[in-house]
């Protein structure tokens, strides 16, 4: 826009100044009375010409103008463009819904316009000046007229130009000139007319005038404005060299502060997502296949009278895929996607929240249908109850404003609200009220079966030793109990990772092993470097832990046990197989804490001194019984009875007494007791056991499940978990 209007200009004002200029060439040599010259010549012959090229400078003006016009529709045009390729270079119809940001067109128009009025002003005063630009010199004006009798009547216009009409006989009737001061001139006419004995009434009278242009009233502006119009070109132009579109540099941001800071997902280029790419949830699917089918083909719902539902809440844990089944349901219905994060509208200004609000829903509108998708949504919509001890103005005002948005929109708009969160149960109740987000579609962590599904999905990509097959996917899965989506995800790109490390063809189920082993553990720390002594301990703290769980019915099936250190903290671990079980018994309980109790006293009854490996074991052991107290009712003593200390300003309230909290206190001496003597029994019974588990260790640092049954036999039960039973043991039929 900018390099058409100065190519325009200073053209234009070329071609207007330069037959100013030459009409105003005084020829000196020629007969004064001639016909064929106007030098010097304020005739009605001009003033149409002058009006003329007014009337040029008002339609070239209007040519300008227009021509800002176009140029802006063309910036506008190539903004969208621009937007376009980034979000969809082929889809034509979006392009008319392709928000341009009302900030950017004040803005683009604010510099057009203070640019184009500047050069205009500065223009047309220039042209108001030439009206009076002198040619004649006061001396000339004497000698060639005045002394010569032949000026009818004097204007002095601003005490600075003189007009002078001649006589009715001269052709041309005017001339003009500048002069210095008033008093001068009228001092040298007088002297001149008397000179020339003209009477004092009949001197040529001499009037005053002052003229002024509306121009002069604005010249004093102009520099501001330039300034102000040359600082925002400037701002502007970086910006768009950055190319960010509205959230670079520091300047972006103050702009941009109250625009919603929402990622467009075009649905042609950028959601690829299907129903397909989400596994394992299938009642949720079916429950936002709703929203798809509305999105769809809204005519159905509405010719029945039908309100679509406005939004749903979709919670669940992190990593379960809530982003990804919004996605998909944007993919599905084939409709732009506008993702957001809760935190995002949160600023340290207040009505920032509420104006980000706005503009995303304004933004969400005009791109109708399209869904938008707030995550974490806790952020803004927390229960205002719960912060009533420190209240958050910001926060509520936010909130306020999405539930004003969520209210004003009817379902002709054909916008649909999916929000993410991981505690439903933190949210403000009136985010659930019918009309706002009266879905809540929960995504948990997935089951076994689930798990192999995501696998499934997340192994088609991926270049392996042998074909997807159930057996191998289901495998996966049984390795992975308690795994997310994301954490599948994970866990198969550090599968190729290892792999690729390792220079194979393709990966193998040895680099998805390593690889989950990684992702629950942590890194193998090979350089972690033990003493003599400190291995033999930690082999048999392990051992320990491995011969109590291999004899307790209802701990859970050993995969494998080690000493290397991995991690943070872990000098030796075993990798247990947990159920994906809803429910957990008061013996599992038991059998637990007697397996977590097993490395200590391992140590206790093969050295003579304990060590500090047990802490994470003590820690899990006191948790569990006190929860067994406390909460689960599973003490005899303290009967069903939940006791919850109250956490309020920061005080810890037991709402018992005394004599209570010194029962529970006993109680859980006593659970963890009668854990640590069982664990005891059991030791000592299997003392050679553990024996030739620790020693096994020493020499090959893993032993898997099928070393623990060469050296002690098999587990004396079946195993329980059906994960285990359906894809790991080798003895069960595949
Ligand atoms: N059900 C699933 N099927 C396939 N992939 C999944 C599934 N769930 C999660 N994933 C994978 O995990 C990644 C992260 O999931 P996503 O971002 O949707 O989780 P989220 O629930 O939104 O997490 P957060 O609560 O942390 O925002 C996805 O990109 C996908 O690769
Ligand atoms: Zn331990």
């Amino acid at each position: 826009m900018i390099t058409g209007l100065r190519s325009r200009v200073p053209f234009m004002a070329r071609s207007l100044r330069a037959p100013l200029t030459r009409t105003f060439v005084l020829p000196r040599k020629t007969p004064l009375h001639s016909n064929n010259i106007s030098i010097n010549i304020y005739s009605p012959a001009f003033k149409r010409n002058f009006s003329v090229l007014n009337n040029r400078i008002l339609f070239n003006a209007s040519k300008l103008s227009f021509a800002e016009n176009k140029n802006s529709n063309d910036e506008n045009k190539n903004k969208k463009d621009e937007d376009n390729n980034k979000n969809d270079k082929n889809n034509k119809k979006d392009n008319k819904n392709e928000p341009v940001s009302p900030t950017q067109l004040l803005f683009k128009d604010w510099v057009l316009y203070s640019l184009g009025f500047t050069f205009l002003f500065s223009l047309l005063s220039a042209l108001g000046s030439s009206e009076i630009t002198h040619s004649l010199t006061f001396q000339e004006f004497l000698t060639r007229y005045l002394e010569k009798g032949l000026v009818q009547k004097i204007e002095v216009i601003n005490n600075s130009i003189v007009r002078a009409e001649l006589i009715s006989t001269q052709n041309p009737r005017y001339v003009t000139f500048t002069i210095g001061s008033v008093a001068f001139f009228e001092r040298e006419i007088d002297q001149v007319q008397e000179k020339l004995d003209i009477p004092l009434n009949e001197r040529i009278p001499v009037t005053y005038e002052r003229r002024s242009s509306i121009f002069s009233y604005l010249i004093p502006f102009i520099p501001t404005l330039i300034l102000i119009g040359g600082t925002l070109y400037i701002l502007n132009t970086i910006r768009k060299k950055r190319g960010t579109g509205g959230s670079g540099g520091p300047f972006d941001q103050i702009m941009n502060v109250g625009k919603s800071k929402a990622k467009l997902f075009n649905q042609e280029t950028d959601i690829k997502v299907q129903f397909k790419d989400v596994a394992g949830c299938d009642e949720a699917k079916e429950e936002i296949m709703e929203f798809v089918s509305f999105l769809k083909n809204p005519k159905r719902y509405e010719k029945l009278g039908a309100k679509i539902p406005r939004g749903a809440i979709l919670s669940g844990p992190p990593g379960t895929g809530k982003t990804l089944l919004a996605k998909a349901t944007a993919g599905e219905a084939g409709v732009p996607f506008l993702s957001v994060s809760g935190s995002e509208f949160v600023e340290m200004f207040v009505g920032v929240g509420a104006s980000r609000v706005r503009d995303l829903f304004k933004t969400a509108r005009k791109m109708a249908p399209c869904i938008i998708f707030i995550d974490e949504i806790d952020a803004i919509g927390g229960s205002r109850e719960k912060n009533s001890m420190r209240s958050n103005d910001e926060k509520e005002a936010t909130l306020n404003q999405l539930l004003v948005e969520m209210d004003g929109f009817d379902s002709t708009d054909h916008v649909v609200v999916l929000a993410g969160t991981n505690r439903p149960d933190m949210l403000d109740k009136a985010l659930m009220r019918p009309g706002r987000f009266d879905r809540h579609i929960v995504l948990d962590k997935p089951d076994l079966e689930g798990r192999k599904a995501i696998y499934k999905v997340h192994l088609r990509p991926l270049k392996l030793s042998h074909p997807v097959t159930d057996v191998f996917a289901g495998k996966l899965a049984a390795l992975t109990p308690g795994f997310s989506g994301a954490d599948i995800a994970n866990c198969c790109n550090e599968a190729a990772l290892i792999a690729a490390r390792h220079d194979a063809d393709a990966i193998e189920l040895k680099h998805f092993e390593a690889a989950i082993e990684r992702v629950i553990v942590g890194l193998e720390q090979r350089g972690r470097v033990l003493s003599p002594e400190e291995k033999k301990t930690v082999a048999y703290h392990e051992a320990g832990h491995a011969i109590c769980g291999w004899y307790l019915k209802y701990a859970d099936p050993l995969l494998k046990v080690s000493i290397i250190p991995r991690g943070q903290a872990a000098l030796g671990y075993a990798q247990y197989l947990p159920d994906d079980q809803y429910l957990t018994s008061q013996e599992q309980f038991q059998h637990r804490m007697i397996m977590a109790l097993g490395g200590r006293v391992s140590e206790e009854l093969n050295f003579d001194d304990i060590t500090t490996g047990a802490a994470d074991d003590l820690q899990k052991v006191t948790r569990m019984a006190n929860a067994m107290v406390l909460k689960l009712g599973m003490s005899k003593k303290l009967g069903t009875i939940v006791f919850e200390p109250k956490d309020t300003n920061m005080q810890v309230h037991k709402p018992y007494s005394e004599e209570t909290w010194e029962n529970i206190d006993s109680e859980v001496h006593k659970i963890i007791d009668d854990a640590h003597t069982r664990c005891k029994k059991l030791l000592s019974e299997k003392i050679d056991e553990v024996k030739k588990v620790a020693e096994e260790l020493l020499t090959k640092e893993v032993l898997t499940r099928e070393d623990m049954i060469r050296l002690v036999g098999p587990r004396p039960f079946e195993e329980k978990n059906e994960a285990f039973k359906k894809y790991l043991d080798p003895d069960s039929k595949q």
